[in-house]
């Protein structure tokens, strides 16, 4: 079997992955390369495969066949500890509804970090644990309680906490799902703002096309068990595409300000 090439670059390069769950096969012969500082989504209908994805690149999940390689390095050869100092993921809902107070669990994201006495090795840290906490506003919120405080919040305080972990690649599962529009926009221009400051690698599952186009640089289209479709979101996000993918009948205009396409649904028409 050929092995793709790594270029110096590569962040994430995955080989002839397959995932099979007993007798279902979920994911086939996937070959993807992910530079350093891409803001990647993964986009397909429900079932299609994508938290299984993100659950093999993060190890959480092991492939029946195939590689995984992170920063150049087959994910194997990482430790909990090395992997987590390179790779943090946030999942939909962040954070659970835990007492402890929302500074501390921003000093949690450093836990890779820490020696045998609980020493962090990161000189500095008073004062990145400090700027996390300007640039996501939560000195205001920094004594509370992380169980006192609202869904939009705590996705806030998750943000913060993968922020203070520093890893070259973020992973996000679905992170808006339960965040209303304005945390939506904020949540995903508080990503975008560190990736483009730090060079950070993003991959994140999306169901909502319109904030990946927004956002996203490229697209992957997961649908039967394999990438259908990788691109720009200029090049992905068409009428077609909605419609053989996810069945669904759809109209693609530019937006107004970027021009980045958007997704209008349409209604099946009545008899139909
Ligand atoms: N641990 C597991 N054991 C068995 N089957 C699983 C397991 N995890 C996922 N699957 C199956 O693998 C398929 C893909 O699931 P996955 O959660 O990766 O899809 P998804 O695209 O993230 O879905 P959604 O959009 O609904 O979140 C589904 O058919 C699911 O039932």
């Amino acid at each position: 079997m050929n092995k793709p090439p790594i270029s110096p670059s590569s962040a994430i390069q995955l080989s002839h992955l397959n995932k099979v769950y007993g007798t279902q096969k979920v994911l086939c012969d996937l070959n993807i390369h992910i530079q350093s500082g891409e803001f990647v989504g993964i986009i397909g209908p429900n079932g299609s495969g994508k938290t299984t994805l993100l659950h093999l690149i993060s190890g959480a999940v092991t492939p029946s066949e195939g590689e995984v390689h992170i920063m150049e390095q087959p994910l194997s050869s990482y430790s909990r500890k090395a992997l987590s100092q390179q790779l943090a993921v946030l999942q939909q809902d962040g954070i659970p509804a835990i007492s402890f107070p929302v500074h501390e669990v921003i000093r949690m994201g450093r836990y890779p970090f820490l020696d045998w006495l609980g020493r962090d090795r990161y000189a500095e840290v008073e004062e990145l644990i400090t700027l996390i906490m300007d640039r996501l506003e939560l000195h205001a919120l920094a004594e509370r309680p992380v169980s006192e405080l609202s869904g939009g919040q705590r996705q806030r305080v998750a943000l913060g906490k993968v922020m203070a972990q520093q890893p070259a690649v973020l992973l996000l599962d679905e992170p808006t799902t339960y965040l209303d529009i304005r945390y939506q926009i904020q949540f995903m221009e508080l990503v975008s703002r560190w990736q483009q400051e730090e060079g950070l690698t993003v991959i994140a599952v999306m169901h909502d096309l319109n904030l990946a186009s927004l956002f996203c640089s490229r697209l992957l289209v997961l649908h039967e068990q394999n990438i259908v479709a990788d691109g720009s979101p200029h090049d992905i996000l068409t009428e077609e595409m909605v419609e053989r993918v996810f069945g669904v009948q759809a109209s693609a205009t530019p937006h107004p300000d970027s021009g980045v396409p958007q997704i209008l649904l349409k209604r099946k028409e009545e008899g139909k």
